[in-house]
């Protein structure tokens, strides 16, 4: 059995952060490990709290599953500060692992889940040793601190993340405003880019998504997927989630884990980027 890893927060109403990613796990078959950062207090109507566990108890986690596991891949989620940050990559660079970093910062609701002064340390720590970063558009603003409203301005910024090191950027289109697709944008080190499409869902239940999006990569990764049908499959794997929805709490409700299994039959959309 594959064996996966999650460093992010926890969301206490179960949509997003570590449980959304152990949910994501379990249904690709992967075994999950887990390393929290913060707790949250949330629900599908926002964030009420934040609790951030110490950098020392994070390190300590980490060594933990490591001694005893051999990791195949990992995702960080929402780490909340510059110290955290700080202590995964130190922990993380010299290993031999396929590394899919989701630069949380806000939450849906409006709630920070970055500090601000940790967006250094997201760029100059992480980011050179990520095999995967998946922004959604405002995230990639932040990063990149440019505006991006057209096709070549998410180019222009995809090749100044690629310059950080990163080995591929996934740039999230959920947040675009097409009514008809929901398209993300994927740049390789390598110069290979292509633009994935899947029809876009008329849906309020979209908690969640980037953590499902981001662990089903990881999953796939972990399983040894290379890493454009890692990416291709993930993506697959989320359209289901939200296509299938569940309907729970009054807010933006999570999405479907179960989805994947039920309904396999997906076809993304490829074309150029
Ligand atoms: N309404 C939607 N219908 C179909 N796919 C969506 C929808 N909203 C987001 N997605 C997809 O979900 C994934 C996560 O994207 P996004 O919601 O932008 O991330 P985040 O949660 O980090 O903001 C992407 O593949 C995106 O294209
Ligand atoms: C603990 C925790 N981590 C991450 C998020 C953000 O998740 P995301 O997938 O980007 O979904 P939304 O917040 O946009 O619903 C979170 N909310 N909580």
């Amino acid at each position: 059995m594959d064996v996966v890893m999650t460093i992010a927060g926890s969301d206490s109403g179960g949509g997003a952060g570590i449980q959304a990613d152990i949910k994501t796990f379990q249904e690709l078959k992967v075994f999950g490990t887990s390393v929290i950062t913060a707790l949250t207090a949330q629900n599908t109507l926002g964030v009420e709290a934040i609790f951030p566990t110490t950098p020392d108890f994070v390190s300590q986690q980490m060594t933990a599953v490591f001694n005893d596991f051999d990791v195949k891949a990992l995702k960080t989620g929402m780490l909340f500060s510059d110290e955290i940050i700080e202590c995964v990559a130190d922990k993380i660079q010299e290993m031999e692992l396929q590394i899919v970093v989701d630069p949380v910062m806000i939450a849906k609701g409006g709630a920070s889940l970055l500090q601000q002064e940790a967006v250094y340390a997201l760029k100059t720590k992480l980011l050179p040793i990520a095999t995967v970063l998946t922004p959604n558009i405002p995230e990639a603003e932040v990063i990149t601190g440019m505006t991006m409203n057209t096709q070549s301005d998410i180019q222009h910024a995809a090749e100044s993340i690629l310059e950080k090191g990163v080995q591929c950027v996934v740039m999230k289109g959920g947040h675009l405003e097409d009514d008809e697709f929901a398209t993300d944008s994927v740049f390789l080190s390598n110069g290979t880019s292509f633009k994935m499409s899947s029809k876009r869902i008329a849906t309020k239940h979209t908690h969640g998504t980037g953590c499902t999006f981001s662990a089903a990569m990881t999953a796939f990764l972990g399983k040894g997927l290379s890493l454009q049908e890692a990416i291709l499959e993930a993506k697959k794997f989320v359209q289901l989630a939200i296509e299938h929805p569940l309907n729970l709490g009054h807010g933006h409700g999570p999405t479907n884990h179960f989805a994947y299994q039920n309904h396999r039959n997906y076809e993304v959309m490829i074309s150029e980027a």
